[in-house]
C-alpha cells in the first residue's frame, strides 16, 4: 500500500504524522505497533520518536493516538498533540478544536508565535493525578513529593505525577543534570522492575531563575529525547509546588530541542491542569510504499521538504547559545 505521512516536531521531539481519517487507512493494533517499530527506527527506518495517528472521533473534532518508537502506546503526548492539533486545525480551518486522546478530551488552540515566523499552539495537559496507583509506581506509599526513594538514589529527591502518562521528576542544580544518574535510574525503571512495571518518563530539571527552567527527559519507550511535552508540563507543576514558580504565571521551559511555555492552573475543585504552548513544525512530507505485514521493507517516495524549518532553525541556535551559558 501507499501511505502518506508528514514528519514534524515539537521542540525537536519528532514524529511521523499519519492521517487514517482522511485517507481511510485501515490498521489493526498490530499494524500500528509494527509501523512504529519499523518506521521510527533511526538506522533502518525514517527515524522519529513516535508515530502520531490522526483519527476520526465520534464526539470530539478528532482523535489522537501516539505510539512510541519501541511500538508501545502512550496515553498522552504533549509535543505530539501540538503537531496533531496543528494538522487538524488547518484541515478544519479552525482556531480551536477538541481532540479525543486515550484518557481525556483536550483542547488545542492557535496561540500567536513562539518565535518570529514560528506559529505556536496551546494544548491542554490534563488530568493531573498524584496517586502512585495512576503511574503505576510501587514504593509502599500513596504519593511521592520531593522525597528520597532509597531504591533509586541516596540523595536525589523525586516527585511523581501522571498527566496522565507517568512522570518522575527531580529538581536540582547543574550538577544534577551533569551527574549521569538520570540514565542509570531511567534505564532501571524502564527495564524489568517491581517499582514501575509499566515504565516511566524520567526528567531532571534545573531551575535557571524564577519563570525559567531547563528540562531533560529520558522517555519511556524511546530513551533520551530532545524534549517531552508532558514532562515539561509536569516539571513546571512540580517547580510551582516547590515554590520556585507561580501558578497561573507563564514559565519558559528550555529543552535540548528548543523552548516552550507552560502555565499551571489550579481550578476551584483543587484539581490542576497545565497549558503547554510551543511549535508544531513540519519537516517534510512523503509517501511510503510498504506491505503492512513487512513494514520494515519500505520505500520512501516523493519526499518534499517544508521551508518553515528555517525560522525554527534560528530559534534553535539562540536556545543552544542560551543553554551553553546557563546550563551546560
Ligand atoms: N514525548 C511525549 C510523550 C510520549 C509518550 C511517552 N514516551 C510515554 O510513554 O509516556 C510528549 O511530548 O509528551
Amino acid at each position: 500500500m501507499e501511505l502518506k505521512l508528514i514528519k514534524g516536531h515539537g521542540s525537536g521531539n519528532d514524529f511521523l504524522l499519519i492521517d487514517e481519517w482522511t485517507y481511510g487507512y485501515i490498521f489493526t493494533e498490530e499494524n500500528r505497533h509494527d509501523l512504529a517499530l519499523a518506521l521510527c527506527n533511526r538506522e533502518t527506518g525514517i527515524g522519529a520518536d513516535g508515530i502520531v495517528f490522526v483519527m476520526e472521533s465520534k464526539h470530539a473534532d478528532a482523535k489522537m493516538r501516539i505510539f512510541n518508537s519501541d511500538g508501545s502506546e502512550a496515553s498522552m503526548c504533549g509535543n505530539g498533540l501540538r503537531l496533531h492539533g496543528r494538522y487538524v486545525l488547518d484541515k478544519l480551518r479552525r482556531d480551536e478544536i477538541l481532540v479525543e486522546t486515550n484518557k481525556a478530551d483536550l483542547y488545542v488552540k492557535r496561540d500567536g508565535e513562539v518565535y518570529e515566523g514560528v506559529p505556536a499552539y496551546r494544548v491542554e495537559i490534563s488530568p493531573v493525578l498524584f496517586d502512585l496507583d495512576a503511574l503505576p509506581m510501587t514504593i509502599g506509599k500513596d504519593r511521592l513529593f520531593n522525597e528520597i526513594v532509597p531504591e533509586l538514589s541516596d540523595d536525589i529527591r523525586f516527585s511523581a505525577v501522571a498527566v496522565p502518562n507517568p512522570h518522575l521528576i527531580a529538581v536540582g542544580g547543574r550538577d544534577l543534570i551533569a551527574s549521569g544518574e538520570q540514565k542509570r535510574i531511567a534505564e532501571m525503571l524502564n527495564g524489568e522492575n517491581q517499582i514501575t512495571p509499566d515504565g516511566v518518563n524520567v526528567s531532571f530539571v534545573h531551575p535557571i531563575q524564577k519563570g525559567i527552567i531547563y528540562v531533560r527527559t529520558f522517555e519511556r519507550g524511546v530513551g533520551f529525547t530532545n524534549a517531552c511535552g508532558t514532562a515539561m508540563s509536569a516539571s513546571t507543576l512540580t517547580t510551582c509546588q516547590l515554590g520556585l514558580n507561580e501558578l497561573e504565571e507563564p514559565v519558559v521551559v528550555y529543552n535540548n530541542g528548543g523552548k516552550v511555555r507552560c502555565e499551571v492552573h489550579q481550578h476551584e475543585t483543587g484539581r490542576y491542569s497545565i497549558d503547554l504552548i510551543g511549535n508544531g513544525t513540519y519537516m517534510f512530507e512523503a509517501v511510503v510504499q510498504l506491505d503492512l505485514d513487512t513494514p520494515g521493507h519500505f520505500q520512501l517516495k516523493d519526499q518534499k521538504a517544508f521551508t518553515e524549518q528555517t525560522a525554527y532553525g534560528q530559534l534553535r541556535k539562540e536556545v543552544e547559545l542560551y543553554l551553553s551559558e546557563n546550563v551546560f
